[in-house]
Order: C-alpha cells, then structure tokens, then sequence
C-alpha cells in the first residue's frame, strides 16, 4: 500500500493525564499515522514538556509510529535512552550542534542517530536558513526534514507561511525527500503547506480541539495528496503502515 501524506497529531496538544488512550484513539478511530512527541527540556526552548522515560511508558500501550522532535540541548545525549524507549524516528535541531558548547557536528549526530537503529530527522528554526541543509549534505543524509513553521516552544502559534520558501527549495532539490512543517498547521494553512511540497504534517490543536478530529486529519491528508506523489521511503512507509495496522488491531480486541 502507498501512502502520500503522513499526518502526525502533535501529542502536546492532548491530555497527558490520558496520554495511552489520546494516542491510540487518535491513531485507531481518528486515522493518524504517527504520534508526534515534543520534546523539550526548558533550555533549547523555554517549555519542559517530556524525555524518554514518558516514551517507555508509552510504548507500552502502543505499537504506533513514534515520532519524536527533541527541542534539547546536546541531542546526542538522548539518543541511547529514546533508543531505549522505543523511539522510531529522533528529529534533533541543527541550532543545537556545531556550537562552542557542543562542538559535535549535526553530520556526527545523524551517524548515532543510524546506528542506534533509528530513523533520524533535523530540524531548523524559523531564523536558521535552509541552506546550512544543502551543500552540507544533510538534507540528503536524513530520513527526514522538519521545517519548523513557528518559533518552537509552544502549541498553539501562527503558521508562518514566509518558510515555504525553504519547503519549496528543499522539494525542488530533493524530489523524494520527507518534508516535515510544525507550527500552526490546520485546513486554513494546510494548502499553503501542501503546494510547496510538504508531506509529513504536525497539528496540534486544530486536531485535538477539533469536534470532528477525524475529518481535520482527512482534510489534512486529502491536501497533501493533492499534490504529493506516492513517499518513495519504504523503510518509513512500512513502519507506519505496520504501526498503524497493530494499533488497529489491539483498539478492536
Ligand atoms: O513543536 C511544537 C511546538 O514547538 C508543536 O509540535 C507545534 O507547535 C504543534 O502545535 P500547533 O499545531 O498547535 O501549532
């Protein structure tokens, strides 16, 4: 089966005092295809959300894709313990390497990413330009780009459409390449998203303070299929797919 759009209600926006049963209903009755965790360690970014220890637990009560966006200072410190936890997929932020504090090059964090067994994802932030991705061959050495749409930290903000600028340029060079957007996204930003070539979509709370939730994820999806073609990452369309199916399977027994 092919799948053209990947839609990843953003977890902060649920009720964590119910996180097990938001996850699986949002994947199991509402047709999401990850969960996305945001993580936050109240350094990188102001908020202190959640680590590995809430994604063990987690795990436990869920097969679904875990995707997981580490807003942390020194990424790499985290990488065994989300292994460890049953992360898919760690996204870090290029802001947070290649600094005098940490001095280890993003290139070197996607290697430990990989060899824990992880898929892996970079992110920037909205002053970061998309160029530091380009030549360096990051964009081409991960499973993933997140572009972030607003000033991470927090659920809830305007969508700032002037970064489809770098959606637009990563799609143009990189055709197959996951393009994750994060911030504000919803139907009335969805379009906007979707023309410049994103396919992997985070909402919050236009997901989860939806009356319909269902029909704000297939308005989401219908979007992006509109212009995306079939996602060319096998590897990644398995594991969704696999993740989705069991959680299916476990919300019916
Ligand atoms: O990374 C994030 C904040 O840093 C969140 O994933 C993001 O803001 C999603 O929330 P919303 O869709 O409500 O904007």
């Amino acid at each position: 089966m092919s799948l053209k759009a990947i839609i990843a209600p953003s977890m902060l926006s649920s009720d964590f005092a119910q996180l097990a049963k938001e996850a699986n209903e949002i994947v199991a009755v509402n047709g999401a295809d990850w969960l996305h965790m945001d993580v936050m360690d109240g350094h990188f970014v102001n908020n202190l959300t959640l680590g590995a220890p809430v994604i063990q637990c987690l795990r436990k009560h869920t097969p679904a894709f875990l995707d997981c966006h580490l807003m942390v200072e020194r990424p790499q410190d985290y990488i065994t313990p989300f292994k460890n936890a049953g992360a898919n997929l760690f996204t870090f932020h290029y802001e947070a390497t290649g600094i005098p504090g940490n001095p280890i090059t993003p290139m070197e964090v996607v290697q430990q990413v990989k060899q824990a067994g992880m898929f892996c994802g970079i992110s920037i932030r909205p002053p970061t330009p998309v160029d530091v991705l380009l030549d360096s061959g990051l964009a081409a050495a991960v499973d993933m780009v997140l572009i972030m749409t607003v000033n991470p930290g927090w659920g809830g903000q305007s969508f700032m459409g002037e970064m489809m600028s770098k959606v637009h340029t990563l799609r143009e060079r990189y055709p197959h390449l996951l393009i994750q957007v994060d911030g504000g996204l919803g139907p009335d930003t969805i379009d906007t998203a979707a023309r410049a070539g994103a396919n992997v979509i985070v909402a919050g709370s236009s997901v989860f303070k939806a009356a319909d939730r269902k029909g704000v994820i297939e308005t989401l999806r219908t979007a992006v299929a509109a212009h995306a073609a079939a996602i060319p990452h096998e590897a990644i369309v398995q594991a969704t797919l696999r993740g989705k199916e069991q959680t299916h399977v476990a919300a019916h027994h």
